[in-house]
């Protein structure tokens, strides 16, 4: 029996990608927009990606700090259904880009330690979901899709949620069963670890992540 836990496979580049994460049963596909990660993808590649994925998987762009004219030409070239924001938006920025973007937004928030957690509360006031990664490490060109796990066991005593949430950072087809167990996340979003090589997703570690993540 399989459970109903959602998946995310982050940083699509190509078709047979996007088939293979339609294929295993993704909710989710996300397009990164961010010239120093091996996984940026032009808009009218992205666009040309997201009008073949099927209806059922969402599609989410990835964007750190954009300006008002990067969400005006991603949204005007590229069907989206979700905007996550991966880097330092103020709740603020957040509630503006969701009105400038029509769009619901997904917030990341990087937790190291348990001074992080206070980020959830004070965002989820304003996004629509929250996406929990792990920090970055200092002085990272990358604020995500580093393959770094944060402490699962900083999840685990929270009861409650107001808005929807998924766990990222370091996950696998390894141990995305016991990150779900441990924090009980109903969602879960994977970059690195689906790939043979930096920004190269591996079709069979897509299908098999998703297999593992329902259980
Ligand atoms: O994937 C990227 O290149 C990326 C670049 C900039 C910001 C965020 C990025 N990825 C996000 O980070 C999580 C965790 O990645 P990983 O699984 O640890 O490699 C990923 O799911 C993306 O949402």
């Amino acid at each position: 029996m399989t459970s109903n836990i959602r998946t995310k496979i982050c940083g699509i580049t190509t078709p047979d990608a996007l088939q293979a994460a339609a294929t295993a049963g993704a909710s989710y596909v996300g397009f990164v927009f961010f010239e120093k990660s091996p996984r940026n993808i032009g808009l009218s590649d992205a666009a040309a990606l997201a009008v073949e994925a099927p209806i059922g998987v969402a599609k989410v762009a990835l964007v750190v700090n954009p300006t008002d004219a990067d969400l005006d030409a991603l949204t005007a070239t590229v069907p989206l259904d979700v905007i996550q924001l991966h880097g330092s938006e103020s709740p603020e920025r957040v509630a503006q880009v969701k009105t400038r973007t029509g769009l619901p937004v997904m917030k990341a928030v990087g937790v190291a330690d348990v001074t992080d957690l206070a980020a959830i509360d004070i965002y989820s006031e304003v996004a629509d979901q929250l996406l929990i990664d792990a920090k970055p490490p200092k002085g990272a060109d990358l604020p995500g899709g580093n393959g770094l796990a944060f402490d699962w066991q900083l999840l685990a005593g929270r009861k409650y949620w107001t808005k929807p949430w998924m766990l990222a950072g370091g996950l696998s087809p390894d141990n995305v069963a016991q990150a779900v167990m441990r924090t009980g996340a109903k969602q879960v979003d994977v970059s690195s670890g689906v790939e043979s090589a930096p920004g190269v997703k591996d079709n069979d570690k897509i299908a098999a992540f998703v297999r593992a993540a329902k259980g």
